[in-house]
């Protein structure tokens, strides 16, 4: 049984595959307390894999995305291969502090500030910005580099940071610009 918070069909807002329709499965709970957490994850229910599964079957995109909370602490081979098994091409949405199941398909990691990286593969990093340094992150290996506003309040001084440091890109989470899930 895992614990889950919600499992809804939207558009991914974020990143590499902002745009993509995909079922977010967000479960429950976090490791970290980040002080600008947007999502309320702390509530949740425990599902079997067969629930799950038979919900991620009922939305026709192939894309399917672990979130929360700290979607690492709850996954393992079991459920990236039985959602494999189903079709599905599976990415995460972590805080990089677990070790994950290496079968996942496409890893955004969004580390934070005084954490320790357990993640042994990343597709792309997603920075939150809030004026930190970030130059550093880009000593982990990955296939493209974001920022992203905090809760889209501080998007012109990203795009400034962003032109002076041109390998980042912007991310907008252009599902809260469009008021969507
Ligand atoms: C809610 S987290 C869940 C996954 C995982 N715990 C993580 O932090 O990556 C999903 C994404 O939202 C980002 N995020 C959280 N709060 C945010 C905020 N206020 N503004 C912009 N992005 C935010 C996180 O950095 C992460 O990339
Ligand atoms: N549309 C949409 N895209 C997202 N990408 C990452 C999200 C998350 O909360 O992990 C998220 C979310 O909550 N909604
Ligand atoms: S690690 Fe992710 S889910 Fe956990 S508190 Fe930070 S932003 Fe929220
Ligand atoms: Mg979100």
């Amino acid at each position: 049984m895992r614990k889950i918070n919600e499992i809804f069909y939207s558009l991914q807002g974020e990143g590499f595959h902002a745009g993509t329709p995909a079922v977010f499965i967000r479960f429950s709970g976090c490791n970290l307390k980040c002080d600008f957490c947007d999502t309320q994850h702390e509530q949740g229910v425990l599902m079997s894999d067969e629930d799950i599964l038979a919900e991620v079957r009922r939305y026709p995109c192939r894309m399917v995305i672990l979130t929360g909370g700290e979607p690492g602490l709850w996954i393992d081979d079991c459920f990236v291969e039985a959602l494999h098994e189903a079709g599905k091409y599976v990415c995460i949405e972590t805080n990089g502090t677990c070790v994950l199941p290496k079968e996942i398909d496409w890893v955004t990691c969004s580390p934070k500030q005084g954490t320790k990286l357990r993640v042994e593969r990343v597709d792309e990093i997603k920075i939150v910005y809030q004026g930190q340094e970030v130059e550093s992150y880009l000593q982990i290996p990955a296939s493209a580099y974001f920022l992203q506003p905090c809760s889209c309040t501080n998007t012109l001084e990203v795009v400034d940071y962003i032109k002076l440091h041109p390998v980042w890109r912007l991310s907008l989470q252009i599902h809260k610009l469009i008021a969507i899930p």
